[in-house]
Parts: C-alpha cells; structure tokens; sequence
C-alpha cells in the first residue's frame, strides 16, 4: 500500500470540493486559503514533503511532466490553476486566454492513476521513496488572490506588488513590462499559500525561472526551486497552452524559431562562440524564412516578426559578446505570428480562426549551466 494522502484524515469544509465524477476522488480542490493551510499542516506534522506546480491551467505534456518530477522528488503534490490577471498587460489575451477547467481536471486524475500503478521496479530509487501523488489542486478565486484592491495591469497601477529587476526589465519583459511583476507577485502569494518544500517550473519559460531563482533568494524563501526540461510537440515545437490559437499555417512557420536558436547552438558546438557569428546564424535562418514566407499568396503564408533571439549570461541574462564554456549561455527568443491574412475555406486556423496574433518563446542552455 502506498503512503498516499488518502490515508489521512483530510479536515473537510465548504469550499472544499471533489474532483471529476469518480466515487472516490483522488485528490481535493481548494478555491480558498483556510482548509489548504490545515491540509499543509497535517502533511507537516506527517512529515510528508510538498512538491508545488503553479499553472495557469490548458494543461498539457508540459504541465504533466513537471508534477510527475514532483511526485518522483516530494510525496504530495500542489497544483494551482489560475490565471492570474495582473502579468497580462492591458492589451494582451488576458480575457481569451485558455480555460478548460474540465479536461484539466480529468488529466490530472488520469495522471494520478498512472501514478498510483506505476510499477514499483520501474521506479528510481528516490522515486520510490517519495512515490507522490497529486494531494490537491489550488483554483483560488481573484478576490482570495488579491483580497485588498483589484488586480490591475496597469503599470502604475496601485496594489501590492513585488518587482525583480533588473532581471524583470529584460528580454520578455522589454515587451511584457507588468508580466515578471505579476508573476513574481503571485508566485509569492502562492507560495505563502502552499509554503511546499520543492517549486517546479519549465525551462520553456526560462527567464520567468530565473526571476523566481531571485525571488527566492532575495526574499529568504524555504523552498527549493526545480527547474524541468521544455517538452516539445514530434516536430520540436515548445508545448505551450497558446499553441491552441496557431492553426496548422502557422503552426509550421512558428518552427522557425527553433530553427533559428539551433543554427546558433550549432555554430557554438562547431567552435563558435563569439556573439555576431552565433546569432547571425540564427538571423540567417530567420531572414531566409520570412522571405520565402512573403513572397507566397496571403492565403498561404503566414507572416511574423521577431521580437528578439538573445545569447545572454545564465544568472543575470545580461547579453554577452562571447559563451565563456565554464559558465555555458542561454540563447532565447521570442516571434510574433501575425494573424492569418487570408484564411482558406475549411483551413484549420487555431482557435481564434486565425485572427488573433501568437507570441512563442524558445530556448536552449548552452552547455550544463544553472538558471
Ligand atoms: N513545453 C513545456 N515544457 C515544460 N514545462 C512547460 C512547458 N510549457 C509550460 N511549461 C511550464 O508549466 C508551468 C505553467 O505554465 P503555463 O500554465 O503558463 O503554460 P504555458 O504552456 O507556458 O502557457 P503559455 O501559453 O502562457 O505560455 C510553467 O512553469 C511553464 O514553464
Ligand atoms: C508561474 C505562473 C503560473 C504564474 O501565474 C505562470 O506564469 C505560468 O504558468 O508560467
Ligand atoms: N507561461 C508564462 C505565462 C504567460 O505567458 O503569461
């Protein structure tokens, strides 16, 4: 018998509802701060550890392989699912971004089935020590999230925020300027929540690991920060929960990006590590597409720009002029797929039908080097 949660006895409450339809749910929803702090302390004194997955929801593989990492490493396991308002910028897709609350929902139970059967010899050592499982999902409403004032995404909006900067200031958040504040400010609030031994975020959104690296040495926060491989679709592209909007036009041009970040790997794996001649071979890539791209019919093309590709320090993400091997680099980039000029009859064009423009982001460590 494993040491699943089940065992425990679970303090009950009104704002704590049953997953899904199965009889036996396994594991319990918590839309307020209470009844998550007595179920936190019962693991506390059960000397139980917490792995903590903060989503925004539209779960995918992504989503999946990083609380499978925490049931591997912790034997309970945290999931929040919450958009949080306040790192959408003012024109951004706050209002259309993904919900599916339901399929999320039954992802999750069918992960905690693959879990509870997962053959024992089949296990690491360490996994079969901790052998966790998801213990509870976090979908707090905004009013608990932001109890005071209403969440603004204004700049200089009021409210109580925390800002990482410089690191906050650059790359995405050159683009996005109120996002790493909003995701620094509500992965605190989180974590005041959950308070989990092990947090677990994606490589895909590599400078949004390193701020919440800072956060949680700048603020003295007992937790320890995870970072998990960036799970790709069979042709390479990033899983993203916006990827729903791409469509299948843009879906293969949205490559480019990676294309450009390998052809910049690749000089640096042949010996190349000086700034101008690895990001000319990304440019190189980028340039060649984005031609070939205009010179086709609207109905066939699909257009982008690129927001930045970027060779930059690992700690900092201060751009650098040459990859020091002892320390390694991280190459990323950002594209804007421009909506579809000219959807064909029947074409698939995402959600959205193609009208709304998608941001990708990419990236790849050079050599082993920390986030
Ligand atoms: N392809 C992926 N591989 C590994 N982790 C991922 C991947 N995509 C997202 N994650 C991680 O999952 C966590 C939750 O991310 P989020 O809910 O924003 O999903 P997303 O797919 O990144 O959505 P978005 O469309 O907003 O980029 C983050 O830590 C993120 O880095
Ligand atoms: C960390 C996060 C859940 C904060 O809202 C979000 O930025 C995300 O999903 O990457
Ligand atoms: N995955 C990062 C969340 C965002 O882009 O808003």
């Amino acid at each position: 018998m494993l040491p699943w949660t089940r065992s425990l006895s679970i303090v009950t409450s009104s704002s704590i509802t049953n997953a899904g339809r199965r009889s036996q749910p396994s594991f319990q929803i918590f839309r307020d701060v209470p009844p998550l702090r007595r179920l936190r302390h019962q693991l506390l004194l059960a000397n139980r550890t917490v792995g903590f997955v903060p989503t925004m929801g539209a779960l995918h593989e992504g989503h999946l392989s990083l609380i499978r990492q925490a049931a591997a490493e912790n034997t309970d396991v945290v999931v929040s699912i919450y958009v949080n308002p306040t790192q959408f910028g003012v024109n951004e897709d706050l209002s259309s971004y993904p919900r599916t609350w339901e399929s999320d929902l039954e992802k999750l139970e069918n992960l905690n089935n693959e879990l509870e059967n997962r053959p024992g010899k089949e296990r690491t050592e360490t996994e079969f020590k901790s052998a966790g499982r998801i213990a509870a999902v976090l979908a707090p409403t905004t009013k608990v999230m932001y109890p005071a004032l209403p969440p603004t995404s204004e700049l200089n909006g009021d409210g109580s925020f925390l800002t990482i900067t410089p690191l906050a200031r650059k790359l995405e958040g050159a683009s996005r300027p109120v996002f790493f504040r909003g995701v620094a400010t509500v992965c605190m609030k989180l974590f005041n929540i959950v308070t989990p031994d092990r947090v677990y975020f994606g490589q895909k959104d590599i400078q949004q690991c390193a701020v919440i690296k800072r956060m949680v040495k700048d603020f003295l926060i007992d937790t320890e920060v995870r970072i998990g491989p960036t799970v790709r679709e069979s042709d390479g592209l990033a899983m993203s929960s916006r990827n729903v909007y791409l469509g299948t036009r843009r879906r293969a041009v949205g490559l480019v990006l990676l294309k450009a970040l390998k052809a910049a790997e690749a000089a640096f794996m042949c010996g190349e590590y000086e700034r101008t001649t690895m990001l000319g071979a990304a440019k190189l890539v980028t340039e060649q597409i984005l031609t070939e791209q205009k010179a086709l019919a609207p109905s066939q093309r699909a257009l982008f720009e690129v927001d930045y590709i970027s060779l930059a320090n690992p700690g900092s993400l201060d751009e650098i002029d040459s990859v020091n091997p002892a320390t390694g680099a991280i190459l990323s980039g950002a594209i804007k797929m421009f909506p579809l000029e000219d959807p064909r009859p029947a074409e698939d064009c995402g959600l959205g039908s193609g009208a709304t423009a998608v941001r990708l982001i990419d990236n790849i460590i050079l050599k082993q080097s920390s986030v």
